[in-house]
């Protein structure tokens, strides 16, 4: 193997799953992609098919390889990235869910964290997970499935199931049921996990009755944990790295030092800051989380999730028709001075970090007749850089050192107009990579990391471009009254 082997990465996100071959600089030389369906079948329920995202995983996998017109042989490794929390429990013998996949975004165990709450088992689940009693993670997820699956807890006490994310599942499935494995950093986000040792917790798996052969082997993130089936795409590749998608956008923007601080803006924006080898224990309800885990060592970060980002760019174009395209956004914001005064609060799912408030609905305030489309375009582009400043607050309170940078990524980081008003609001200058493909790009980078494409961290982030840097030049009494504003409106959603 030659250390310019392509990398074949596979992004399984919640809407989509892609194939990205990569070249050792982080050059795409073929990519394919298939939208997944979203499954609505009560309100406040999302389910997958897993099988579908199998199938899709194949498909892309060999359209991938054609566009590239790089065989299965040459590939150096298979990096894994994908959707988190989201869970799928399937039969052992068969490969076969036992049910469609519950994703993250999913509410129906809200009253079972209700429950457990008034048990009092948050502090708990706190201390050893670093995460909030919360639906969004997949340890009441797979108590739902046990329970109301007919047969389900009797299949499962006797051995018969497996539980995984979705890396543990195409593991699994890529494997021809040899490995059941994933990865610490997905581990981290089931809430079973205890994050300071890396294990699986006892005490959290008799909390949510999760017995232990249900459980995948937890493994470094980058490191070879077995091979595909040569029959599936006509070579045994190596499966050789694994990671969350938020966690392998962090190494795919190479924020390997403690401080170091990035933030992908796609639907929804996270924004994670590497605190090196300790779990900083949040106290402005940001997650604690394993950024990565190498040759056994773990990296934390802490982790700030903002629910609605380009999403209020998608509800412009979709929901209030006033616009045609995403990008036309930026125009618009640019034909006005300032909004006139008017603040947008995409509070639509209600509020995130650090907010936490499900019952918060969204708001426009401050209007007038002056007020038109471009006023409030620019008031939603303008909410994106207030949530992050709102986050970074979060971040710094909790003791993070201020960062040099942000280093941002995903689809809405393409429009400059915000990507300067950010480091404007932030103060702190924001610097896009050339290789927007962040999450792809980790996954590329963990996976090549063991198959000594690259030698070492150093080496890695010597590979990170910057494409554009976007310095801070708006006068400080300006910033004060926009985000004093900003303060006042988000004071006016708030349930609680
Ligand atoms: N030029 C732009 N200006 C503002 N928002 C944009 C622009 N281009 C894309 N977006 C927004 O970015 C999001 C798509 O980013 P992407 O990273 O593909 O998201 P995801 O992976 O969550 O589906 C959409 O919500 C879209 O509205
Ligand atoms: O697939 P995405 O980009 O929507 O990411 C989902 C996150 O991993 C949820 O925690």
């Amino acid at each position: 193997m030659t250390s310019d082997a392509p990398l074949l990465v596979i992004d399984q996100g919640t809407t989509s799953t892609r194939a990205i071959i990569f070249g050792p600089d982080g050059d795409v030389r073929g990519v394919a992609q298939r939208e997944l369906p979203q499954i609505y079948p009560a309100p406040g329920w999302v389910e997958h098919d897993a099988m579908r995202i199998w199938q899709d995983v194949q498909a892309v996998v060999r359209d991938a390889l054609a566009a590239a017109g790089t065989a299965a042989a040459e590939v150096a490794g298979i990096g894994i990235t994908n959707q988190r929390e989201t869970t799928v429990v399937w039969d052992r013998a068969t490969g076969q869910p036992i049910h469609n996949a519950i994703v993250w975004q999913d509410r129906r165990t809200a009253s079972i964290c209700e429950q457990l709450r008034q048990k009092g088992a948050e502090e708990l689940v706190r201390q050893r997970t670093g995460l909030l009693l919360d639906p969004y993670f997949s340890a009441t997820k797979i108590a739902w499935l046990l329970t109301h699956v007919p047969g389900a807890e009797d299949r499962a006490a006797r051995g018969e199931l497996a539980f995984g994310t979705i890396d543990s599942f195409l593991v699994w499935k890529l494997t021809g049921g040899r490995c059941h494995v994933t990865d610490a950093t997905n581990a981290a986000r089931t809430m079973l996990l205890d994050i300071r040792t890396g294990r699986w917790d006892p005490e959290l798996q008799r909390l949510f009755a999760i017995p232990r052969g249900l459980m995948p082997t937890v493994v470094d993130s980058a490191g070879v944990v077995g091979h595909c089936l040569p029959e599936l795409f006509g070579a045994a590749i190596p499966i050789a790295g694994l990671a969350g998608d938020q966690q392998a956008a962090t190494f795919g923007q190479a924020a390997f030092a403690p401080g170091m601080v990035k933030s992908t803006y796609g639907t929804g924006c996270f924004a994670l800051a590497n605190t090196g080898e300790i779990p900083v224990r949040s106290e402005n309800r940001l997650l604690t989380t394993i950024a990565w885990q190498l040759d056994g060592r773990r990296t934390y970060a802490l982790e700030g999730a903002i629910f609605v980002a380009g999403a209020a760019v998608q509800w412009l174009r979709d929901g209030l028709g006033v616009i045609g395209q995403a990008a036309e956004t930026e125009a618009l914001a640019r034909q006005v001075e300032d909004t006139g005064g008017v603040y947008l609060v995409p509070a639509f799912t209600g509020l995130g970090a650090p907010w936490w408030d499900p019952e918060a609905r969204g708001a426009i305030v401050g209007m007038t007749r002056a007020t038109g489309v471009p006023q409030i375009a620019r008031a939603t582009l303008e909410a994106v850089a207030y949530q992050t400043r709102d986050l970074m607050d979060a971040m710094i309170a909790d003791g993070i050192p201020t960062p040099q940078a942000l280093r941002v990524d995903g689809g809405l980081s393409v429009n400059d107009w915000v990507m300067q008003f950010m480091a404007d609001i932030l103060d702190l200058p924001v610097e896009r990579p050339s290789v927007t493909e962040t999450t792809a790009l980790g996954a590329a980078f963990l996976a090549g990391l063991a198959q000594g494409v690259y030698r070492d961290l150093d080496d890695v982030a010597g590979r990170w471009q910057r494409e554009r840097l976007f310095e801070p030049s708006m006068a400080p009494e300006r910033r004060e009254a926009l985000c004093g504003g900003w303060d006042i409106a988000v004071r006016r959603v708030l349930t609680s």
